[in-house]
C-alpha cells in the first residue's frame, strides 16, 4: 500500500499568466482512494488532463504507474482508465454490444472480449440489462457501463471525474460500494474527484483539498482534523435553529458565544450554528440560545467531518474566531 503510484512534481500549468495548477506535489498509493476536493475551477481537471498525457504542463513532473504521461501519454493510457462524468456510447448499440467494442478495440481476441465483458456484467449488475440498448439506459446504469467499458482493459488505476453526478442515492450506494470492492479486492488505484463531500468521506482513504492550483491539504479525514482543529478546538457542538437569523441577531448570538468560557470558533450557516471550542459547552449555548429567543430544534456535539474541514478552508459560512 505505501508503493506510489501516481507522483506529481511541482506540476504546473499556466494559460498567458494565470496558473491553473500551480507547483502541484503529491503521491497517491498503489491500491489507494484518493479523493480530489475543491471548488469549480480550482485545478482538479486539468491535473487530471495532465496525468493522463492529454495536455502538457507549463513545468514539473507527472508520472503514472512509473511512466511520464508527458513523454509516453499512450503507455500511460494503456494502465489507466478514466471516466468523465458522462461518457460517451453506441446508444443504438446494446450495452454488451458497447464493450465488445472496446475490448475489440484494446486487441482482445473475440474469444477473450466476450469472456471478459460478461464476467464485467456480472460483476457491475448489468448482466439482465446486458441486451437493452445503452440509449435507453438510466443514468446510473450508464455509469455502471461506463465502470465497465473502463475496466475491460484490466487498468491499474481509475480516474473517475463526478461519477455520481444525477444518479438517485441508492445508485450513488451501489456504484460507491462497486469502486470501494473493485479498489480492495484488485488493487486498483482509484482517484476520485467529486464536489459530493459525503461520498468522498465514505469511500476515501485519503483526499487532497485543492483550492486556485494549489494543494492546501492532504491526508485522511482525522488526520485532517486534527491538524485544523483538535489542537485548539478539540469539541464541536452543532444546534439546529428554527429558520435563518437576521444579520443582526446572528451578530448579538456569535458574539454571546464567543464569549464562552471554553468557545474559540462560531460558525452560523444557514439554520445551522457550529460551535468549536477547548470543551463541552452544549448546556451553555442552549442557554444563550434560548435566552436570545432562537428557536431551537436539537444540539449535539459531533465529531469534525469532510464538511467543516472543507468550509474551514474556504467555502459557505463564515468561521469567526476568538483571535481570527
Ligand atoms: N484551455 C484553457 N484556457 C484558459 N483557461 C483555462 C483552460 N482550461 C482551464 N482553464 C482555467 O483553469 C482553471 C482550472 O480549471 P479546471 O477545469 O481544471 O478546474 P476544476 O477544478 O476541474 O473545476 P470544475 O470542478 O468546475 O470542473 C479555471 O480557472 C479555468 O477557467
Amino acid at each position: 500500500m505505501n508503493q506510489s503510484i501516481i507522483e506529481l512534481e511541482s506540476l504546473t500549468k499556466k494559460y498567458g499568466e494565470f496558473a491553473a495548477v500551480d507547483h502541484l506535489d503529491l503521491s497517491i498509493r498503489k491500491g489507494e482512494i484518493f479523493g480530489l476536493l475543491g471548488p469549480n475551477g480550482a485545478g482538479k481537471s486539468t491535473t487530471i488532463l495532465m496525468m493522463l498525457g492529454l495536455t502538457e504542463p507549463t513545468s514539473g513532473r507527472v508520472k503514472v504507474c512509473g511512466i511520464d504521461s508527458t513523454i509516453h501519454p499512450i503507455d500511460v493510457k494503456r494502465r489507466v482508465g478514466y471516466l468523465p462524468d458522462d461518457v460517451g456510447f453506441y446508444e443504438q448499440l446494446s450495452g454488451r454490444e458497447n464493450l465488445l467494442y472496446t475490448a475489440r478495440l484494446n486487441r482482445l481476441s473475440r474469444r477473450e472480449a466476450e469472456q471478459r465483458v460478461d464476467a464485467l456484467l456480472q460483476r457491475i449488475g448489468l448482466k439482465d440489462a446486458s441486451g437493452k440498448k445503452a440509449g435507453k439506459y438510466s443514468r446510473g446504469m450508464r455509469q455502471r457501463l461506463g465502470l465497465a467499458d473502463v475496466l475491460v482493459k484490466n487498468p491499474e488505476v481509475i480516474i473517475l471525474d463526478e461519477p455520481t453526478l444525477g444518479i438517485d442515492p441508492i445508485g450513488v450506494r451501489e456504484f460507491l460500494d462497486l469502486i470501494v470492492a473493485l479498489s480492495r479486492e484488485e488493487q486498483i488505484t482509484v482517484l476520485l474527484s467529486s464536489h459530493h463531500l459525503h461520498q468522498v468521506q465514505q469511500v476515501c482513504d485519503r483526499v487532497g483539498i485543492f483550492v486556485a492550483g494549489k494543494l492546501l491539504a492532504q491526508g485522511n479525514v482525522v488526520e485532517l482534523s486534527k491538524a485544523l482543529f483538535s489542537d485548539k478546538e478539540p469539541y464541536l457542538v452543532e444546534a439546529a435553529i428554527e429558520g435563518a437569523l437576521t444579520p443582526e441577531m446572528a451578530e448579538t448570538v456569535k458574539s454571546q458565544l464567543l464569549d464562552l468560557e471554553g468557545a474559540v470558533s462560531v460558525r452560523i450557516d444557514k439554520e445551522r450554528i457550529y460551535i468549536g471550542g477547548t470543551q463541552e459547552v452544549t448546556a451553555e449555548v442552549a442557554h444563550i440560545l434560548v435566552h436570545a429567543g432562537v428557536g431551537l430544534k436539537h444540539l449535539n456535539t459531533r465529531e469534525y467531518g469532510l464538511d467543516d474541514i472543507y468550509t474551514k478552508y474556504f467555502e459557505g459560512g463564515e468561521v469567526y474566531g476568538k483571535t481570527a
